[in-house]
């Protein structure tokens, strides 16, 4: 059985046309279906559907032998546990700061309002920055025009987020995609199976960017 771990929302619609192409078809709809196993038109291959921070997770323990994540999420999750074969191109956005329109950089500690903890201390100590960071979990674009923080790192793909909040996008720190992954175990102990999955996953997403 092979078992791919995949989020509701952009990264299930992005990633099923692909997935398609492979002849691996769910047999019930994932956004409508309550299951969180769904099976596919092939017999060994099933879906789980998890959060989105949650997909390295189950690749990496072997709960799932691939899924399909934000390239955000894995820069926060962090670590060599799993293997990164492949950029799908899809779900693509940048991972920037962001702050109130016109607002003065803060003289002394900046406060930062995110849910990527790890990615914001490590971009801060790159730059010798001394940050209070506040973990959020979402509604991120709120906590400057509160007063909790100065700026934020969150997401920004059309920018209407931050626009419609009187926030603008300030520095890039990392063009963002989805990335299949591989728990290692299974890529040591399915090799033939999975690589093949690999390979045509990788053609599909050529062809879709060549027309
Ligand atoms: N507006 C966007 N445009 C394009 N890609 C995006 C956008 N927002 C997020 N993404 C990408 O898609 C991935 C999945 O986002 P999605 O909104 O489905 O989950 P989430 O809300 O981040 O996760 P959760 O629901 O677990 O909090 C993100 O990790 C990011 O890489
Ligand atoms: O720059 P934008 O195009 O506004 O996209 C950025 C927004 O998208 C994400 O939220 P969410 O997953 O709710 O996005 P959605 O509104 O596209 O569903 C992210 O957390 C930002 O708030």
């Amino acid at each position: 059985m092979l078992t791919i771990a995949l989020s509701k929302g952009r990264i299930l619609d992005d990633t099923l046309p692909l997935l398609a192409e492979a002849g691996i078809v769910p047999t019930e709809n994932p956004d409508k279906s309550r299951k969180l196993i769904i099976p596919t038109t092939q017999d060994d291959v099933r879906l789980l559907i998890v959060r989105a921070t949650d997909v390295p997770t189950y690749v990496e323990h072997g709960a799932a032998d691939l899924g399909v994540a934000g390239k955000d999420v894995l820069m926060e999750y962090g670590g060599q546990g799993l293997y990164e074969p492949l950029d799908l191109q899809i779900a693509q956005c940048k991972l920037m700061t962001a702050g109130a329109i016109g607002a003065p950089e803060p003289k002394g500690r900046l406060r930062v309002a995110t849910k990527f903890v790890n990615v914001a201390k490590r971009y801060y100590a790159e730059q010798g920055r001394q940050v209070d960071i506040i973990k959020l979990y979402g509604s991120m674009e709120l906590a400057p025009l509160i007063g909790l923080a100065d700026k934020i790192i969150d997401v920004v793909d059309t920018g209407n987020t931050l626009r419609a909040n009187g926030l603008e996008p300030q520095e890039m720190i990392a063009t963002i995609s989805s990335r299949l992954v591989v728990n290692k175990a299974s890529m040591k102990m399915q090799h033939a199976r999975i690589q093949s999955l690999i390979d045509t996953l990788r053609q599909a997403v050529e062809s879709r960017h060549r027309g």
